[in-house]
């Protein structure tokens, strides 16, 4: 058998996951998605697809490739020059110049990619001295800011027990914006994507005994990174070692062997003779990278708000541009598509030694993992629910087994790692994982290049207790600093949030409006000095929506019962059907004239639902028919019964949680009532503008943000908005929208394609999020 020699070798894989690479000798070898990497003739001989990762895999060269000698694999698919050299036969000369001619044409798209990587490279380098410079100057700025910086007068206050965190202060003053350190972790990114291949060559030179295989010593530098984290168990505090590792990394290799591809899958690969075109890099560039969404709730698997949304959405958006992404949750019940990973792990909660399991499954490009413990199952209705305690303990084991999971879980067959990694927190529940972050790690020199974000969704919930709480959380005593909070309602309190925000890499809230009303006394309920002392870590960015799951177009709870999926081009016909087969479900007068409004949302003063029910009595003066949907607070559900049986002919008051109702309602009204009192972005208003419903809302926060008021001078606009939390003036706005529906046909379409035509899609918040990641990245 010809061995293989001339042309490069160039392997990629498409969005998936990892290829795993077999050399001659029988080595294992792997590497990351979205990597572009040359090896030289004879230096590879396999390529294969690991099973629930690579779906498929393509080589370029010339030369035989050697057969496959062990387990089920995936053979290269050789191209027709290959024949040539093997001489199979003269027949073949003029399809092997064919090949060839293929094989040169490739080779000059991966030259341009290769130019095209330089390019990203050059500016990169020029963005990081870019930094440098203006970090030099704005020095002064830097050392009155760690002046200012409360974090700091916390930790003094603590009695200057700790040492630990001052050098961490002391650390940030020094390298925050360091240029040696910002490009060190340049050179260091571990993806070919942001270097050459003349460098990796460099390296190669360099790095790997002309006997080995390259990539050993890439694949060396995993195991030893996965190796080093028994190393370190050793000389760990305490408290990080109450770790009890069930499953060994042998385990893990041997889950990796079970999830190989089927001989037939193989087949399957092997028989397609087409060569793909390379792959542009992603979207990200060279920043790609390693992102862990952590939250208390997933959609479509739990959800009781827009943090379920938002878990289940942004996520796939930031895979699309190139990320590796993965989510963690809870697993409260027994969901169909993850599966047993056969990993376990211990942590200790309350003193308790507490098995966790972690349940894996991948879609639309994102590793969904979710963590299985006694503690959360058939919790899915009660999320939140509980006495304060057990809430407390479900969060600690919850941000124990997150923060870990790079390590454990090996997500088509390879863990993450905690190199090139960020977390991104969300709302206290998960406001421990930042804490965790440093208090067991980084303080302690690991996970030094892993950095965590915490999201605000709604700070009115911040994980608020006594002091003695702090007892639950397991952290030396020197941590109880960053928990403490004084407020004149709660004294002195322990506090989740307040110390995710200390400690977290970055801050982001979920709207520009949200952003500057956190920093209130109003807004920021309690915590707006922490944030401002942290102002610089804080951004907004516009929640979007998923525009799969909440487009008229696609929709599948708008294909059965009268329903029917409708666009911008059947919007007059498609949306008059919702709302007739909405009207016949709920057993209002089947009327296409009357003005149909809707509310959904939680049963809590934040949604302004006393608002409303100050403003029925208006309401029912006038020709309009009222939908609400809602769970929370009992005396609203009740008021919400109430008013159904009150005004019977015009009000359907819908107490419970239904996805399905909400699409319906979505599609099927007219007007969608938000008098939220404050709102830090709200989905509602955006799911309702995709589906041609006209916003009414009060302008707080994300309602401000995102619906602008109708202009009838300029055409303009997006619906009705109301500047104060008053029944007056939520009655005057929706008095003129309901005018304008009646009168102004014309005017109301144009409002309603000017929704149905903006892009809402979670990509422009994706690429925000992943500025704020790099940013993240680069601070030190
Ligand atoms: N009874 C019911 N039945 C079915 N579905 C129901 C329902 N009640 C609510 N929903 C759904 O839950 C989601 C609610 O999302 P919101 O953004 O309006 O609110 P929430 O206050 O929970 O989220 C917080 O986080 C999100 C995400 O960041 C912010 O937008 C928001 O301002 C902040 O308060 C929507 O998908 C809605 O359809």
């Amino acid at each position: 058998m010809a061995s293989i020699k001339s042309l490069p070798f160039v392997i990629e894989t498409k969005a998936e996951s990892s290829v795993l690479l077999h050399s001659e000798n029988s080595r294992r070898l792997r590497f990351p998605f979205f990597t572009h990497r040359r090896w030289r003739a004879g230096e590879v001989s396999l390529i294969s697809g690991s099973a629930s990762g690579c779906s498929q895999a393509v080589g370029l060269c010339s030369g035989q490739i050697s057969s496959c000698t062990k387990g089920q694999l995936w053979r290269v698919k050789p191209v027709r020059a290959i024949r040539k050299v093997s001489g199979e036969g003269v027949e073949d000369k003029g399809e092997s110049e064919d090949a060839l001619q293929a094989t040169i044409e490739k080779s000059k798209k991966v030259l341009a990619m290769q130019r095209d990587l330089l390019q990203q490279i050059a500016e990169r380098r020029k963005l990081v001295s870019s930094i440098t410079s203006s970090t030099v100057e704005d020095q002064e700025e830097v050392d009155s800011f760690e002046q200012e910086d409360s974090f700091s007068d916390v930790e003094s206050s603590s009695g200057g027990g700790n040492g630990t965190i001052e050098e961490q202060n002391d650390s940030i003053a020094s390298s925050t914006y360091g240029h040696s350190t910002a490009e060190k972790e340049l050179e260091t990114v571990p993806s070919a994507v942001s270097r050459s291949f003349s460098e990796i060559e460099k390296k190669h030179e360099e790095t790997v005994p002309l006997n080995k295989a390259p990539y050993e010593a890439e694949s060396t530098k995993h195991v030893n990174k996965t190796s080093a984290k028994s190393e370190w168990s050793d000389s760990l505090p305490s408290f990080i070692s109450t770790t009890v590792e069930t499953s060994s990394l042998k385990d893990e290799e041997e889950h990796v062997d079970l999830k190989e591809p089927s001989l037939q899958e193989v087949n399957v690969g092997a028989t397609d003779p087409t060569i793909e075109d390379v792959k542009p890099p992603p979207l990200a560039g060279p920043n790609v990278m390693n992102i862990i969404l952590v939250a208390a709730e997933c959609a479509p698997w739990s959800k009781t708000g827009g943090l379920g949304d938002v878990a289940g959405a942004l996520p796939k958006a930031l895979a699309r541009r190139g990320h590796r992404v993965m989510v963690v949750a809870p697993r409260y019940g027994n969901y169909a598509e993850p599966q047993d990973l056969g990993v376990r792990k211990g942590y200790k909660v309350d003193g308790q030694h507490m098995e966790v399991a972690y349940f894996h499954s991948y879609i639309d490009g994102v590793d969904f993992v979710f963590i299985d413990s006694p503690m959360f199952r058939h919790m899915e209705n009660n999320i939140y629910g509980g006495k304060r305690e057990d809430i407390l303990k479900r969060m600690v084991l919850f941000c124990k087994a997150a923060v870990e999971a790079p390590w454990h879980v090996p997500c088509g067959g390879i863990c993450y790692g905690d190199g090139n990694l960020a977390f991104i927190a969300n709302d206290w529940h998960t406001a421990l994982l930042p804490v965790y972050l440093k208090a067991y790690y980084r303080d302690n020199g690991l996970m030094l290049y892993t950095r965590s974000i915490l999201v605000i969704h709604n700070i009115a919930h911040q994980g608020r207790g006594p002091v003695s709480d702090f007892s639950f959380i397991d952290l030396p005593q020197h941590y109880l600093d960053l928990f403490k909070l004084y407020d004149p309602v709660g004294g002195e309190h322990f506090n989740i949030f307040a110390a995710g925000l200390k400690t977290a890499d970055r801050v982001v809230t979920v709207s520009h409006g949200y952003a500057w009303e956190v920093k209130t006394a109003e807004g920021g309920w309690g915590l707006h000095g922490i944030i401002n002392e942290n102002h610089w870590k804080l951004s907004g960015i516009v929640n979007g929506i998923d525009n799969k799951d909440w487009n008229p177009q696609y929709d599948v709870f708008l294909r059965s019962d009268g329903y029917t999926n409708y666009s911008l081009e059947t919007l007059e016909t498609g949306k008059p059907q919702c709302k007739a087969a909405l009207q016949k479900e709920l057993s209002l007068p089947i009327r296409e004239d009357v003005p149909l409004i809707g509310f959904i949302g939680r049963l809590d003063p934040q949604k302004g639902v006393d608002l409303i029910a100050q403003a029925i009595p208006w309401m029912m003066e006038q020709d309009v028919q009222l939908v609400m949907l809602g769970t929370g607070r009992p005396d609203l559900e009740q008021m919400l019964r109430e008013f159904e049986h009150q005004y019977r002919g015009k009000v359907r008051g819908w107490v419970g949680f239904s996805v399905e109702t909400a699409h319906r309602i979505t599609a099927g009204v007219d007007i969608l009532l938000m008098p939220s009192r404050f709102e830090p972005c709200g989905l509602n208003q955006l799911y309702a503008m995709n589906y041609g419903t006209v916003p009414v809302v009060h302008a707080v926060g994300g309602l401000r943000d995102t619906v602008h008021p109708f202009n009838p001078y300029e055409e303009s606009g997006l619906g009705w908005t109301f500047d104060s939390a008053d029944t007056g003036k939520l009655i005057h706005a929706l008095g003129n929208c309901i005018y304008t529906y009646r009168e102004y046909k014309q005017s109301w379409v144009g409002i309603q394609r000017r929704g149905m035509m903006q892009d809402l899609s979670w990509d422009n918040a994706a690429q925000k999020y992943e500025e704020v990641v790099v940013a993240a990245k680069y601070q030190w």
